[in-house]
């Protein structure tokens, strides 16, 4: 789909103020599949965009062109091939994520990157509650309070409370990504990655997160996000970053 397109499908106007909280300079990405004999599979190059408060930047394109790819790396969880992400860290000078020092990815993220991938990495036996409260307590909230803010948050995407003691492992579809919502939503972080966060929801329970969206922008968080549903997309974008630019893979 072309920016064009994207751009009349985003409904709010751009707020965004300030220093960029996200930079990613000239990033690049592609895949070494060994099933194939070792075969490199590029993706993206020159990926480059920032990111400032309060503003929702939509990742667009076709499907394959690299999206989910983007933001994995944005949160450390692919390496990058080459360029820079940096992530500012509090008053001191950006951090280059891209470094790929795992400590610095650890500490970014317990301190300012937040994600909401499209499903959730239950842990066995750790109660739906601990899961979202887990972000808290490793900031060191206490434990009561912690468990007290993510039930409220699980209140309010209306699981319903029986599960709250209950491993997400045997939760619905949709009960997992609430849960999952709840935990990438109950920190304060500066940035926020959301990959497809509403896949899997009602209309009712669309809703809501759009609201909790449209809450963070309002805190000046800023967000970096994949929405194939585009009603929501059409709510909460500000701006659409159009992946294709960034192929690796040129048309034949
Ligand atoms: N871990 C991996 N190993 C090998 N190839 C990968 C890996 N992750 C992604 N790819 C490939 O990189 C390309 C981009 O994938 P990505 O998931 O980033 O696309 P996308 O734009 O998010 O797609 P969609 O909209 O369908 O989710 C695809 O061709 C995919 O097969």
């Amino acid at each position: 789909m072309t920016d064009t397109v994207f751009s009349a499908m985003t409904g709010r106007d751009a707020p965004a103020s300030g220093e960029p909280v996200l930079s990613v300079e000239n990033v690049k990405k592609s895949f070494t599949v060994h099933l194939r004999g070792g075969i490199t599979l590029p993706v993206v190059e020159n990926v480059s965009f920032a990111l400032s408060p309060g503003e929702c930047a939509v990742l667009g394109g076709p499907s394959g062109v690299g999206k989910s790819s983007i933001l994995r790396m944005v949160y450390g969880n692919y390496a990058v091939d080459g360029g820079r992400i940096l992530v500012a860290d509090g008053d001191g000078a950006p951090a280059d994520l891209a470094s790929g020092d795992p400590r610095l990815v650890m500490r970014l993220r317990r301190e300012s990157i937040g994600y909401v991938s499209q499903f959730l990495r239950a842990v066995p036996r750790v109660p739906a509650l601990d899961v979202v409260a887990e972000p808290l307590f490793a900031r060191g909230v206490d434990a009561a309070e912690a468990r007290e803010r993510a039930g409220a948050l699980l209140a309010r995407l209306n699981l319903p409370k029986a599960l709250f003691d209950l491993p997400p492992a045997t939760f619905s579809g949709g009960e997992k990504q609430r849960v999952n919502i709840a935990r990438g939503f109950i920190t304060d972080h500066r940035i926020l990655l959301l990959d497809e966060p509403t896949a899997s929801l009602d209309a009712a329970n669309r809703d809501v997160v759009a609201e909790m969206i449209e809450g963070k922008l309002a805190r000046g968080v800023a967000i970096l996000g994949i929405f194939h549903d585009t009603e929501v997309r059409a709510r909460v974008a500000t701006r659409v970053i159009d992946v294709t630019g960034f192929s690796a893979r040129k048309a034949a």
